[in-house]
Formats: structure tokens, sequence, C-alpha cells
């Protein structure tokens, strides 16, 4: 099947009645295909029965189940899933579903991306974070120990399927962490985007579709200008060079917290500076910084791990010359790439969420 981008309005699929479409989409384009379902153990207990019941090309799919959680996002884990692809002797032509939420499709959509140099596969986003941001955009990859996606590869899936129903079983947390990337894409892109999702409510799922809808707009128009992420593509990544530096650090120390909870104090630590390098108002960075600190539960981390952040921040995919380049914002709803920032700063800005 033709690999379409997912900034074609037909690979986005949104809607409550997904297990149909899927149904549909299977028959015209995988009948003959071998299906391998990717998933984690936790969305394999809630939701798993529900979905290969209601499918009928699913009658015959093969499960192959992960343990929950950012630690499986490791080439161990590429390699035993892999030895199961071949023991299925599942070929170029088949294809592989991920049901999960991004941790599922970022090691799957690797992992279609690199078996036998390549087989389709499709994603079926559960989380709001991978509904509105992982699913989305062709960026696939692992971890490597404390270093965030550092083996990856960018390719697309066949199709995505956006179903909110799913939220209805997601923890209060995972909603939090997703809506952090939506708020992000509202301060890079779309003032109006920031002012709606002050309406959102992150303990009811009936009535995201919308602002689901809104955000991946955004991040589809974002990639559709610059896939590989030469340019503008930087700006989805407002938040991450401090949040990831977090999220990696409390993963390695068996403390993980949810990627968007990291990318909140990313963000949070992220408009400070661009306040003290004049870019953001003082009430811009106090709308911003209220908004977050009332949200967010306060990380656990404490000054003294300030140099080992920045170590991380040392090994960033935007880096260049040497220097750490950050995403910053020059007003809410733009964001500005490439922007070099005095390690003082860096410091001073961790010393803004650090306890
Ligand atoms: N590729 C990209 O563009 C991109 C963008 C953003 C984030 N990411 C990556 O995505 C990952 C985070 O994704 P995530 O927040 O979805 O985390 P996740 O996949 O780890 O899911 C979070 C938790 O929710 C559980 N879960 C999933 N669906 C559920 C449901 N419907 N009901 C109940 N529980 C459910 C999971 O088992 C897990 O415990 C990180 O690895 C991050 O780096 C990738
Ligand atoms: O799609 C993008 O581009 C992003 O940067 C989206 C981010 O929310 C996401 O966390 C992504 O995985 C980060 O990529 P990385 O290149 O910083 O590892
Ligand atoms: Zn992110």
């Amino acid at each position: 099947m033709k690999n379409e981008m997912q900034t074609d309005k037909n690979a986005i699929y949104f809607g409550t009645e997904s297990n149909e479409a899927i149904q549909e989409f299977l028959e015209k384009n995988y009948k003959q295909s071998k299906k391998i379902i990717l998933t984690d153990d936790k969305v394999f207990g809630i939701w798993i029965e529900n979905f290969i019941t209601s499918i009928p090309a699913l009658n015959d799919a093969e499960i192959i189940q992960i343990p929950e959680g950012e630690a499986s996002k490791c080439m161990e884990i590429v390699v035993q899933v892999i030895e199961t692809l071949s023991d299925y002797k599942i070929s170029r032509a088949d294809l592989l579903i991920n049901f999960g939420g991004g941790m599922v499709s970022d090691i799957g959509g690797f992992i279609a991306a690199i078996y036998k140099r390549g087989i389709d596969f499709i994603n079926i986003p559960t989380t709001l974070l991978s509904q509105v941001d992982a699913s989305i955009g062709g960026k696939t990859g692992i971890d490597l120990g404390p270093l965030k996606n550092q083996i990856g590869v960018f390719t697309n899936a066949q199709k995505v399927f956006i179903n909110s129903g799913y939220l209805s079983t997601l923890p209060h947390e995972a909603m939090l962490s997703g809506y952090a990337e939506m708020l992000k894409h509202g301060l890079i892109y779309s003032k109006r985007h920031w002012e709606e999702l002050k309406k959102f409510n992150c303990t009811k799922t009936e009535g995201a579709l919308p602002f689901i809808k809104d955000s991946v707009e955004i991040k589809q128009e974002i990639v559709r200008l610059d896939p590989l992420e030469q340019n503008i593509r930087k700006s989805l990544n407002f938040g991450h060079t401090i949040g990831h530096a977090i999220e990696g650090f409390l993963l390695v120390n068996e403390q993980p917290i949810q990627h968007g909870i990291a990318i909140a104090w990313g963000m949070y630590a992220e408009a400070f500076i661009a306040y003290k390098s004049n870019l953001l108002t003082k009430s811009e960075w106090e709308e911003i910084s209220y908004i977050i600190t009332d949200i967010y539960p306060p990380l656990n981390l404490d000054s003294s791990q300030q140099a080992t952040l920045i170590k991380l921040m040392e090994n960033d995919k935007k880096n260049k010359n040497g220097k750490i380049q950050f995403t910053l914002i020059n007003t809410i709803g733009k964001g500005i790439i490439e922007q070099v920032v005095p390690r003082e700063l860096i410091l001073e800005a961790l010393d803004e969420i650090l306890n």
C-alpha cells in the first residue's frame, strides 16, 4: 500500500466507531496479509478482547504484549519483538498494528521500519498523548538509557485511527500528560488553541474529540511544512530540551514520570528563559506559569541534579556546534527555534522547577 503521509487528511480517522473503520480498511488493503497486534500488558488487559472481537479481520491476528511503561522502549524489547515476528514468519506483505499509547507506537513504528527493511504498520492510539501527538508525524524510536529517542527513524504509519472512547479508562495523570502536548501546540503555533484549551476538561473524556482534532491539525500542518525537522518542526520540541532531560533522569533512577508531565515542567522552565530573554512579556509568563503550576504535580528533584540534567541536554538532537539549542516562544502562539541560551540562565530556569 502506498505510504500516505499523515499530513494527508484521509490518513487519519477520527471518531468513536473506529472498529468498523478498521475492519473496512483491513478488508480493503490487507485482506491476504497476516496481522500482528503489538500492545502493552495494561492495554491488553483492558481493551484487547473488545478490540479483536469487534473486528472480524483480526480473528486470526497474532498478539505481542510488552510490559507497560517507558522502560520497554529499549533495544532489548526491539530484539525480542523482532524474534517473535520471525517465529511467526511475518513477511514484508504483512501488517503490524500498534495498539496502545506513545510507547507502543514509538517502538512499534521503529520495529516496522527495520524488520526485513520495512513492513507496513498502522497506529491505534489509546492515550490522549498518543492521539494528539505520538501516533502522527512519523517520528519513531527507542531510548538509550536516560537519552530519550536516541535511536530511531522517520517513518509514517499507513493510517491512524483516533477514537476518543479509549480515553474513558485512562488514568488522570495520563490525561494531564496528553494535555501538556496540546498546550504546547497552542503555545508554539496558535493562541486560539491555547485559549480554547482552557475549556478542556481533563477529568471528562466526552467532548474531547474536537479539541483533539484541533491539536492534531496543528501538528499535521507543522509536519507538512518540515517532515524531517530541518526547520519549523523544531518548534514541536518546545519544552523538550529540559523536559527530556528530566524524564530520562527519572527513568533511569526508577522514578519514571509520564512524558507530558516532564514536558509541562520543561515548558515552564523554557518559558521562564523566554521571559528572562525579553521574548515573552511578564503577563504572558505569569499566565503560562500559573496554568502549569496549577495543573501539574511538582517534580521530585532537587538542585543537586542540575549538572546531570545539563549533561543530558548536551545530547539533545537539536544541538549544533557543541551548543545546546532551545526552541523558545516569543509570544503565546509563536515558537522561535535555534536559540542558544547562556548556561547561567539555564541553571536559573532549572532552579525555578527543582526543589
Ligand atoms: N513520536 C512522537 O512524535 C512522540 C510524540 C510525543 C511523545 N512520544 C513518546 O510517547 C511516549 C509517551 O506516550 P504515552 O503518554 O501514550 O505513554 P504510554 O504509552 O507509556 O501510556 C501511558 C500509560 O497509559 C496506559 N494506557 C494506554 N492506553 C490506555 C487506556 N486507554 N486506558 C488505560 N490505560 C492506558 C499505558 O499502559 C501506560 O501505563 C514517550 O515515549 C514519548 O517519548 C512520541
Ligand atoms: O513530532 C515532533 O517533532 C516532536 O518533537 C513531538 C514531541 O512531542 C515528541 O516528544 C518527540 O518524540 C520528540 O522527539 P525528539 O526528536 O526530541 O526525540
Ligand atoms: Zn513530546
